[in-house]
């Protein structure tokens, strides 16, 4: 198998690494290509093995998967890199948000199976959940999803839910991590240093991860255990919903999600 990245950046870079330590593929098998930063790949190839290289032709003689995974801003170039000497055999697997399946088509000027992945940099620890939805002429839809669930776990989509898949978990964890983020902030605020503050954080994350990990139980159970009668978590719960707690998460899903759809007119 010979699977060949355009982009090495953080969405790339945790893919293969999340597969390479799942021992799913072996570095020689991977082929990383990217704009400029030469460093940075070479860094990929003396640390893990895979292969870099430059040379289009190189690049895509026999390759049987090519991952999309430049910025969709610089996917006309991406393309115009590919196009000259894409194969018959070789199917093509984006992970842009928010650039169409009819798009890259016709960039590529291919009638090449394609699919796109929206997968998330958890991937790097083999826990992305990622959207994958194909076009119509995709074969072995089993073989891929073999191949991207060694980073974690898929859900086949129709195109048109992507902009939510994309909101939902491509860009959920950095939701996510904003949050903690400002937690840390908050308990500075409360008078902990910084120091402190993100020792606290990290290790209320970790531990909470770990619950949800190893627990049957829902996420509002969970919370109920903690929650005493008149305590002081249904004290700062109260805080959180007059906050508009929801709300703003709402707000937050449906601006990523529209922003997805924005980028996918860009290129109308
Ligand atoms: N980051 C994330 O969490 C997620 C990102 N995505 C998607 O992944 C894609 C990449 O994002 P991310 O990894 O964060 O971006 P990065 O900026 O980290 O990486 C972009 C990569 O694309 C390369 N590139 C740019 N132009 C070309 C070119 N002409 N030929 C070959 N390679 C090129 C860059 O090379 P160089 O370094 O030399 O400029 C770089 O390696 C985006 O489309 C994004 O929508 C999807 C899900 C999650
Ligand atoms: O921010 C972005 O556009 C990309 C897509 C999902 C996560 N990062």
């Amino acid at each position: 198998m010979k699977i060949v990245f355009y982009g090495a950046g953080n969405m790339a870079s945790a893919i293969f690494i999340g597969m390479i330590e799942n021992n799913v593929v072996k570095p020689d098998q991977i082929y990383l290509t990217s704009r400029s930063q030469q460093e940075k790949i070479m860094f990929f190839k003396e640390n893990l093995g895979v292969n870099v290289s430059y040379d289009d032709a190189e690049l895509l003689d026999g390759a049987d998967y090519v991952i999309l995974a430049s910025k969709p801003q610089s996917f006309p170039d991406v393309a115009k890199r590919i196009r000259p000497h894409l194969e018959e055999k070789t199917k093509i697997v984006s992970v842009m948000a928010g650039t169409q399946i009819k798009t890259i088509r016709r960039e590529l000027k291919t009638e090449n199976p394609i699919a796109r992945l929206m997968p998330n940099t958890n991937a790097m620890v083999q826990h992305s959940v990622s959207g994958i939805s194909y076009s119509e002429n995709f074969p072995d839809k089993d073989e891929l999803v073999e191949l991207m669930e060694s980073f974690g776990t898929t859900v086949v989509v129709e195109e048109d839910v992507m902009h939510n898949i994309t909101a939902a978990t491509g860009s959920g964890s950095a939701f996510l991590y904003y949050i903690y983020e400002k937690y840390a902030e908050s308990l500075m605020e409360l008078g902990f240093d910084e120091e402190e503050a993100l020792f606290l954080t990290r290790n209320l994350v970790i531990g909470a991860g770990k619950m949800v990990e190893d627990s049957e139980l829902p996420f509002s159970q969970l919370r109920k255990n903690i929650t005493s009668k008149h305590g002081t978590t249904e004290a700062g719960l109260n805080a959180l919903d007059g906050e508009g707690i929801k709300e703003i998460l709402t707000a937050t899903l449906n601006a990523a999600a529209n922003r997805s759809e924005e980028l996918s007119q860009d290129d109308e």
